[in-house]
């Protein structure tokens, strides 16, 4: 079995968690065109779990990313980190998007050092954990390029690694592999997978592949069409086998088919509440 429910509340889990939504939802507008993204919703995450939620188009992932982020406020509930409500953005919180958002007039060395040295870290320090970090990432050749230089892939370990140059707790993906091909993708899950295997690191990763969820994930939460609720939640194994063809086996595709038959049910619905909208 190499998936597995479980109540993604916590439990237990909570006693030990990095992060905990609690109640949220999420209300964007008022009055007859107010539109209810996200139903109260409630998930735990303990240190170095890697959290991958799918769910259907417009069900209010990016929404949570946002609120988790700071980037927005809840219209009820709240989230912890640590313990502490998230009250707005913060260089604990390392968020990563679909595309870099990198700054084309710096480096990409000044790219990710650029975090630190606005917190005050000396630059010649700053530069060399950038210059550690585009090793972690495979560009360290590639430090005095501009991002524009280069091509999307790796625009994105760029963005990666300077969402790790601040040491966050707590690293927040939106669909960062969106925008690629599928063969880099397939290249990048690898390289993410080591990457949070040496670094540890917390992860909130948004994605509309279950492949990638399967691949990576420690836990998977399934979204419901809008609002959006936790219609499903799992342990899943496969992101501990080593082997990056672990997703050509028998297990993995009846957890894909598994998550697909969830994901078909929310996205028909989703379609359907559209039509009558
Ligand atoms: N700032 C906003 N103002 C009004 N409505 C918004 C705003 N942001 C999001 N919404 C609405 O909230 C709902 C959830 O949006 P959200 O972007 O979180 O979904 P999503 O699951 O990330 O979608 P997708 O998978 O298509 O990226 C959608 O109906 C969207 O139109």
């Amino acid at each position: 079995m190499q998936i597995e429910a479980i109540d993604m509340a916590g439990g237990a889990r909570r006693d030990h968690a990095k992060l905990v939504v609690e109640g949220l939802s999420k209300t964007f507008g008022t009055g007859p065109e107010a539109v209810l993204a996200l139903a109260p919703l409630d998930i735990t995450l303990e240190r170095g779990d890697f959290l991958c939620v799918v769910g259907p188009s417009g069900c209010g992932k990016t929404t949570l990313l946002n609120v988790v982020a700071g980037f927005e406020r809840p219209t009820s509930g709240r989230a912890l980190l640590d313990g502490r409500p998230i009250t707005g953005p913060g260089a604990e919180r390392g968020v990563v998007f679909q595309q870099g958002a990198l700054f084309n007039w710096m480096t990409v060395l000044e790219n990710v050092a650029f975090g630190p040295r606005s917190c005050g870290v000396p630059a010649a320090k700053a530069r060399e954990s950038a210059r550690r970090l585009l090793a972690l990432v495979g560009l360290e050749a590639f430090a005095s390029k501009y991002p524009y230089q280069l091509s999307g892939g790796m625009q994105q370990r760029v963005g990666i690694a300077r969402a790790l140059a601040n040491e966050p707790e707590i690293l927040l993906m939106d669909e960062p592999f969106a925008a690629l091909d599928q063969q880099t993708r397939e290249l990048l899950q690898e390289e993410i997978r080591g990457i949070w295997r040496r670094t540890g690191s917390t992860v909130l990763w948004i994605t509309h592949s279950i492949e990638e969820a399967l691949f990576l994930a420690t836990h998977i939460v399934v979204m419901s069409a809008r609002p959006g609720r936790v219609k499903a939640a799992f342990r899943s194994h496969f992101s501990a086998d080593p082997d990056p063809l672990v997703a050509a086996t028998p297990a993995f595709s009846a957890a894909k088919r598994q998550i697909l038959a969830l994901l078909r049910a929310e996205s028909q619905r989703a379609q359907h509440l559209e039509s009558q909208a």
